[in-house]
């Protein structure tokens, strides 16, 4: 830590609360059914959860999560975990706590990458500031512009009729009316044949969109976005995993195109704006490099006049509900979000449940994330505990 600026955080301040403790847990957790993706199919979720104590009592919580262990990116919840106990704590403990910009830059030039856990840490320096302050993390953020936010479903099963069966239930139960498709695992035609069938057994009652998640070759796209664009498809996110093939699907498509896993902050925003790759950004928070990074993503799109959506990494409530408070303050959020993982996940970890409605997802209002964790529950799931039971019962 720069000595000066530290003096600098520090006089005067002999109220100033500190750092005490960091800790971190793996929490695995059931899905509802397998959730199919060109580069895996998730089978479970496991939430990296850190918990940041504060020398005032205050404790804040964040969370790491990503998709199928080292599938999805870079880090996984084990990697996380590791890093944060190792690499991150040394650095923070005994730290002002409320200055969480400070901090964040002291991690940012001490550790290369590790984006999610970066946001994991932020997120609870966050939740711990707005409880001292009695103000939210979007209100911390800047304000928030809206108390809800419409959520997408996304219809990965695998299977045609059990995709068409599980969006006219969310059409029944008003939960979501847009649908995400995952698609990139079979060939082309048939894919598109699987899009159709859904779009046209929904009609107008729900929206259609795809994530191909990279999965095809710049070929491959130009025929599989026109096909889609002429069953009724309204959006294509990253088709192709390269920059510059994406940005001559961009100029050709007669739907929109968005971008997802090219933007992994923003600088790689920037580059993508400056050469007009994507109609929309996804932007999620945890691959963003955390809550600000994510609005620095927003405000770069904004002035490029790309158009926004919150995205997921299948996220826990905790991570979800992180989400929400930065999507709260962007300016425009036309595409909505998908901020379903709680539904995603069959177990509750929360005291208090979050509640969607109407199509969309209520964001908490109390102070910090608005939340509390059900203790029981998460040290049940807790993969620390449940391996400590195992060694208990089998004397190992
Ligand atoms: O967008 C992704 O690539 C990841 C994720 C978001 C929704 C979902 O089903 O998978
Ligand atoms: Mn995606």
């Amino acid at each position: 830590m720069n000595a000066n600026e530290n003096n600098y955080l520090q006089q005067d301040r002999v109220d100033m609360v500190t750092i005490d403790s960091i800790q971190t847990l793996l929490v695995d957790l059931p899905t509802i059914r397998p959730h199919q993706l060109s580069m895996t199919t998730m089978k479970g979720q496991t939430l990296m959860l850190v918990r940041i104590h504060c020398s005032d009592g205050s404790v804040g919580i964040g969370e790491g999560t990503t998709i199928g262990g080292l599938a999805y990116g870079a880090e996984s919840p084990e990697s996380m975990k590791l890093n944060i106990d190792t690499y991150f704590t040394p650095l923070l403990l005994g730290q002002p706590a409320d200055q969480v910009p400070f901090l964040m830059q002291q991690l940012e030039t001490a550790i290369r990458g590790n984006r999610f856990a970066k946001s994991a840490i932020e997120t609870a320096l966050y939740d711990a500031l707005g409880q001292r302050l009695n103000l939210s993390v979007a209100e911390l953020l800047g304000g928030s512009l809206r108390k809800s936010l419409p959520v997408a479903w996304t219809l990965a099963s695998g299977d045609t009729a059990k995709d068409i069966d599980e969006a006219e239930e969310m059409l029944a139960r008003r939960r979501h009316r847009i649908f995400k498709l995952k698609i990139g695992t079979r060939d082309v035609a048939k894919d598109i044949a699987h899009v159709a069938a859904i779009k046209k057994a929904l009609g107008d009652r729900g929206a259609v969109r795809v994530d191909v998640n990279m999965a095809w070759s710049e070929l491959e796209a130009r025929y599989g976005v026109d096909g889609l664009a002429d069953v009724g498809c309204e959006l294509v996110e990253q088709p192709v995993a390269c920059a510059d093939a994406l940005k001559r699907l961009t100029a050709q498509a007669k739907i929109a195109i968005m971008a997802d896993e090219l933007l992994v902050g923003p600088a790689s925003a920037f580059e993508l704006a400056k050469n007009n790759a994507a109609h929309v950004f996804a932007i999620k928070v945890e691959q963003s490099g955390g809550l600000r990074a994510s609005q620095k993503i927003a405000a770069i799109a904004e002035a490029a006049n790309i158009e926004l959506y919150g995205g997921t990494m299948l996220e826990g409530a905790i991570g979800t509900v992180a989400s929400a408070h930065a999507f709260a303050t962007f300016h425009a959020l036309q595409w909505g979000t998908e901020l379903f993982g709680p539904l995603l996940i069959t177990e509750e970890i929360l005291a208090t449940p979050l509640v969607y409605e109407n199509f969309e997802l209520q964001i908490p209002q109390g102070p910090g994330l608005g939340i509390a964790l059900d203790e029981e529950r998460v040290q049940f799931f807790n993969r620390a505990q449940r391996q400590k039971s195992v060694s208990l019962a089998t004397g190992a």
